[in-house]
């Protein structure tokens, strides 16, 4: 029977990943192990990613990740904060390749920020590279000759790491509609010139996929203006970052990203919603659990060959948001374990 390691974390990611293994539960057997990460675990070991968290991480076959993140660790030494767990497992695992699809799900036109017409036509699968740039450069503090202080973060890739990603954003529009935007500042960073540079290089293996390239700035203008124009985006870890969470709203909520992180080894991934531990919200039983449900249905898909129970969950979220199941982030007032239940409800 498959093991599926659940890492709930801090914050709404305990009360979203339960949730979603009640989805699991109804469509496979599986076996659940349930370990600390973050905040959560931080208190119980006085690490954020302890040994054993690391570990069964590794001889799962898949990770449902919820979210790490908690204001009363934000003035602590940085790599003991809960951030510093996600950042580690992703690194440990080589989850380089992080697939975020933001597409709008029938009904929730007014939940986006867009207007309705524009709203409907985002479907788009943003390719993030996930173990690199300045989130995993030197980063420091120190003073300036004049006694400043000064904060530093380098933001560097390499041509491998470019070109794996690169593979990944191709395939990808090799599935889909075959055209990749790769998104970059090329015409600033020398990162972004070698990012550019690598990912025409890899293009000639792809004839059939039509590759565009965009700055960034441009990219996040365009994601509201236009957010039909897109198929597959590639882009670097942190301009990925910024442009899903632009994307989720363009696509209603935030609460409704999933996302898959995968090596490229095997079925090896780890699956979580793009939001955070949501503290504003935390305790209260108002979060939305689609994001989590639905990186699930990834779960199944990419790691466990699941893909006809991938899809019953995709549409039983679909079923449960035209029948009107909506939490607050969507305009309505379900609590979480409601909203589940809606999509338990529509399950075939
Ligand atoms: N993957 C992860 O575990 C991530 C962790 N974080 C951490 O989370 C903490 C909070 O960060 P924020 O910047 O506030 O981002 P956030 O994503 O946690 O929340 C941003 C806003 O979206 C809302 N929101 C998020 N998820 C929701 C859901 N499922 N349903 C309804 N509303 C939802 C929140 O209530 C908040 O108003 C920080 O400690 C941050 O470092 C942030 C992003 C990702
Ligand atoms: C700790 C952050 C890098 C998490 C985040 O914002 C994300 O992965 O979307
Ligand atoms: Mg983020």
């Amino acid at each position: 029977m498959p093991l599926i390691a659940i890492l709930p974390g801090d914050g709404i990611g305990p009360e979203v990943t339960r949730e979603a293994r009640r989805v699991l539960e109804r469509v496979g057997d599986f076996t659940f192990e349930e370990a600390p990460v973050g905040g959560a675990a931080y208190r119980e070991t006085g690490h954020p990613l302890p040994e054993a968290t690391l570990a069964l991480a590794r001889r799962s076959d898949a990770v449902l990740f919820g979210a790490i993140g908690d204001p009363e660790f934000e003035a602590i030494e940085r790599s003991l904060r809960p951030e510093a767990a996600l950042l580690g497992i992703r690194k440990e695992l080589n989850l380089f390749a992080n697939l975020r699809p933001a597409k709008l799900f029938a009904g929730l036109e007014d939940a986006s920020s867009l207007r309705p017409e524009i709203a409907r036509s985002i479907d788009v699968m943003i390719v993030r590279e996930l173990t690199g740039d300045v989130y995993f450069g030197e980063k420091g503090h120190r003073k300036t000759p004049e006694g400043l202080r000064e904060g530093h973060d380098l933001m560097r890739y390499d041509e491998r790491e470019v070109e794996r990603i690169a593979r990944v954003g191709f395939e990808t529009a090799m599935r889909r509609k075959k055209r990749l935007c790769s998104v970059d500042k090329a015409n600033v960073l020398e990162t972004s010139q070698l990012w550019r540079d690598v990912v025409i290089e890899v293009s000639a293996d792809y004839p059939d996929v039509t590759l565009s390239h965009m700055y960034v700035d441009n990219a996040a203008m365009q994601l509201v203006r236009d957010p039909g124009q897109f198929d597959v985006i590639v882009t670097g870890n942190l301009f990925g970052d910024i442009l899903s969470d632009q994307a989720s709203m363009c696509a209603g909520s935030i609460g409704m990203l999933p996302s898959a992180s995968l090596s490229g080894e095997g079925g090896r991934g780890m699956y979580e919603p793009i939001h955070g531990s949501a503290p504003d919200i935390a305790g209260q039983g108002k979060a939305n659990p689609c994001a989590a449900i639905l990186s699930a249905a990834m779960l199944l898909r990419y790691s466990l060959g699941m893909a006809a129970e991938a899809d019953r969950i995709e549409a039983a979220v679909a079923k449960a948001i035209t029948d009107g199941a909506r939490t607050a982030d969507l305009g309505g007032s379900l609590s979480t374990t409601a909203m589940a239940e809606a999509v338990l409800a529509a399950l075939a």
